[in-house]
C-alpha cells in the first residue's frame, strides 16, 4: 500500500497522482491552493457550534438531507450494525446553514470544488482510452454546478468510556461518490484497506489534502479506479479526550449524469441512501 503524496506544484503531479488514486484509491496533495488558515478557522468555529445547544434548531431534513445530524442518528455503515461515533452538519448552497458559519464554508465550498475539477481533468487525462470512453461527459463536467455536491462537517466528540462494544468513529465504508476532497484532519485516525487486507494508516500531516475515489468513479469507470475501503479508528491516549473534526467534501454528479449503462447519478445514490437507513 503506498498512498502518495504529491507536490501539486511539481511537473509530474498529475501523473503520480492518478497513479496514486489507481492503485490505492487515494492520494495525498501538499502545497495545494486551498488555504490552510480557512480550513483551521473553519474546524475552531464549528467546534464551537457543535459544543453549543444551537445545532438542534438544524436537525436534518429526512428529503432534502441537510442540516444536523445527531450522534443519536448519525449513520450505520454498509454492512454494520452499530452506530457510528460521530455528528455531523450537511451543507449544500442551497440549504440550512447557521448564517455566523455560512461565508467561509461556502468559501471553502467553491474553491474545493474547483480544485476537484482540476484533479477529474488530471485523472480523465491520465486515464487509458478505453476507460475515457466509458466516460459519459468529462468527469470534471459531472460535477459543474452539481446541487448534489456536499459539504459535511464532522465531529467526532471526546470518548465517554460507554461506547457500545466495537463502535468505531467511522467503521470501514466507501464513499458513494465521484471524488472526496479532505483535509487532513486536527487529530489522526483515518486508515486505508490494502489490498492485502490490512489497514495502512493515510499520511494526515496537518495542512495536506486527501483525496479518495467512490463508488460513482469506480462504477464509471469500469472498476478501472477503486473506491477503497476506509475508516476512523478510535484514538487511545490523551487523544481520547479531544474531539476530531473533519471537512470532506463530496462531489456529486448532477442527477441526470448517465454513470453507466445500471445507474445515473440519482439512481445510485437513492440506493446507497436507502441501505445507509437516511433515507425512506
Ligand atoms: O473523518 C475522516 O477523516 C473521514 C470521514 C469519512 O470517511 C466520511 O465521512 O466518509
Ligand atoms: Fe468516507
Amino acid at each position: 500500500m503506498n498512498v502518495l503524496t504529491v507536490d501539486y506544484r511539481a511537473p509530474d503531479a498529475a501523473a503520480r497522482f492518478t497513479e496514486s488514486l489507481r492503485t490505492t484509491g487515494f492520494g495525498v496533495l501538499k502545497n495545494h491552493p486551498i488555504p490552510q488558515e480557512l480550513v483551521e478557522s473553519i474546524y475552531s468555529e464549528w467546534l464551537g457550534f457543535f459544543d453549543g445547544e444551537d445545532k438542534h434548531q438544524y436537525a436534518f431534513d429526512p428529503a432534502k438531507q441537510d442540516g444536523f445530524f445527531s450522534t443519536a442518528i448519525s449513520e450505520t455503515a454498509k454492512g454494520h450494525t452499530v452506530k457510528d461515533i460521530k455528528e455531523y452538519f450537511h451543507i449544500y448552497p442551497w440549504g440550512r446553514i447557521p448564517p455566523a458559519l455560512s461565508e467561509r464554508a461556502l468559501r471553502y465550498y467553491e474553491l474545493a470544488n474547483a480544485l476537484a475539477a482540476e484533479l477529474l481533468g488530471w485523472v480523465e487525462a491520465h486515464s487509458p482510452a478505453e476507460v475515457k470512453q466509458r466516460f459519459s461527459e468529462p468527469l470534471s463536467g459531472m460535477i459543474a454546478k452539481s446541487p448534489c455536491t456536499l459539504l459535511r462537517v464532522l465531529r467526532y466528540p471526546p470518548l465517554s468510556g460507554n461506547e457500545p462494544e466495537g463502535a468505531l468513529r467511522a467503521a470501514a465504508h466507501e464513499d458513494i461518490n465521484l471524488l472526496t476532497v479532505l483535509p487532513a484532519a486536527n487529530e489522526p485516525g483515518l486508515q486505508v484497506k490494502g489490498s492485502d487486507g490490512a489497514w495502512h494508516d493515510v499520511p494526515c500531516d496537518f495542512g495536506t489534502l486527501v483525496i479518495n475515489i467512490g463508488d460513482m468513479l469506480q462504477e464509471a469507470s469500469g472498476g478501472y479506479y477503486p473506491s477503497t475501503s476506509h475508516r476512523v479508528v478510535n484514538p487511545t491516549g490523551e487523544g481520547r479526550f479531544k474531539s476530531r473534526i473533519s471537512l470532506p467534501l463530496f462531489l456529486h454528479p448532477r442527477d441526470e449524469v448517465v454513470l453507466s449503462e445500471r445507474y445515473t447519478a440519482r439512481s445510485y445514490l437513492d440506493e446507497r441512501l436507502r441501505e445507509l437507513g437516511v433515507k425512506m
